[in-house]
């Protein structure tokens, strides 16, 4: 297998185009706006520079190579010839649905469609679909070119040899991989999700401050980072509309989304990739950007 296909190029499938790229793969790599993908240049540029600095074991690679194995475009029969697919784009169902149908179109009939989706079920998707075999869930985790592990989601008909092309796809980049069976959520949001709502109530319910709380899950359990600031990693609508999934799948109020979460959603506060969330990444503003006690509204 040689050409990917990548489609979305937003915090994951900027990771995903470069770890396929770095790899030696052809990569196609589609978003909807050229803006998009001229960040998304210049953002794996950057990120490969970087790396040395992030993993010193890592193999010294030029950025214009890896970037030179990419091509960006907004037009998706680009995906003519792609071998395999890793769908990226925004965690919404009306935004996958139209896709896959075009994808399924587009793509030869023998191509795999990995979605790389934080909730939503992989059999859904795969009913979009004339090839539900061919249809596996990559679930890979943020950054993708530094986790070392991807969560394989076995939906209803996803054939062995799906799963078979899949694993060793990954095994070729670097990465290991755990199979799991099919349910919204699948295992690491069906619990992370909880997780990252619960220390948002807390938040909300002005118990702690998101400094706070993320110190506790660092000092307390060893985590790499609290949930908040995973949250920030993921881009808070990307939680909320996870949380929205799983509450709609299980129809369990245990899942409803805090307030707090929709309100600095409707705010723009995304996390990382707009600069501020439950922490601030802007340059001089280091404080947290929800203080500790804030029950206003909702
Ligand atoms: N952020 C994470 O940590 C994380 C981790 C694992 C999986 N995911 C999943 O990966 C997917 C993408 O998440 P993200 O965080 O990169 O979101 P994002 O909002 O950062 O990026 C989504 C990108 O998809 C593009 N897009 C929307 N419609 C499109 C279309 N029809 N064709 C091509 N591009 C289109 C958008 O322009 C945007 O650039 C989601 O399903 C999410 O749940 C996210």
């Amino acid at each position: 297998m040689h050409r990917m296909g990548v489609v979305g190029a937003g915090t994951m499938g900027i990771g995903v185009a470069q770890l396929f790229a770095e790899g030696g793969y052809d990569v196609v790599l589609v978003d909807t706006a050229d803006d998009i993908l001229e960040r998304a240049r210049t953002e794996i540029a950057r990120n490969v520079r970087m790396m040395p600095l992030v993993r010193p074991s890592a193999p010294r690679r030029r950025p214009e190579e890896v970037v030179g194995r990419i091509r960006f475009t907004t037009d998706l029969t680009r995906l003519n010839r792609a071998e395999y697919v890793v769908e990226n784009v925004t965690e919404q169902w009306e935004v996958k649905r139209p896709l896959y149908r075009e994808l399924d179109d587009v793509c030869p009939p023998d191509a795999c469609f990995g979605v790389n989706t934080s909730a939503i079920p992989i059999t859904r998707v795969a009913s979009l679909t004339g090839r539900p075999a061919r249809v596996v869930g990559t679930h890979f985790m943020n950054p993708a070119p530094l986790m070392p592990t991807v969560e394989v989601i076995r939906g209803h008909h996803t054939s062995e040899e799906t799963i078979e092309r899949t694993t060793a796809l990954l095994d070729d980049v670097g990465k290991d991989h755990v199979v799991v069976g099919d349910s919204p959520g699948f295992v690491t949001n069906r619990v992370l999700m909880l997780t990252v709502n619960e220390a948002v109530f807390l938040l909300h319910e002005g118990v702690a401050s998101a400094a706070e709380v993320d110190r506790l899950f660092k000092e307390c359990f060893g985590h790499a980072m609290g949930p908040l600031e995973t949250a920030d990693l993921i881009g808070l609508d990307t939680v909320l509309r996870s949380l929205d999934v799983l509450h709609d799948g299980f129809g369990d109020p245990k899942y409803r989304p805090c307030p707090l979460l929709r309100r600095l959603v409707d705010a723009g506060l995304l996390g990382r990739k707009t600069g501020r969330g439950f922490h601030s990444y802007e340059p001089g503003h280091a404080a947290p950007a929800i203080p500790r006690g804030d029950q206003r509204g909702d």
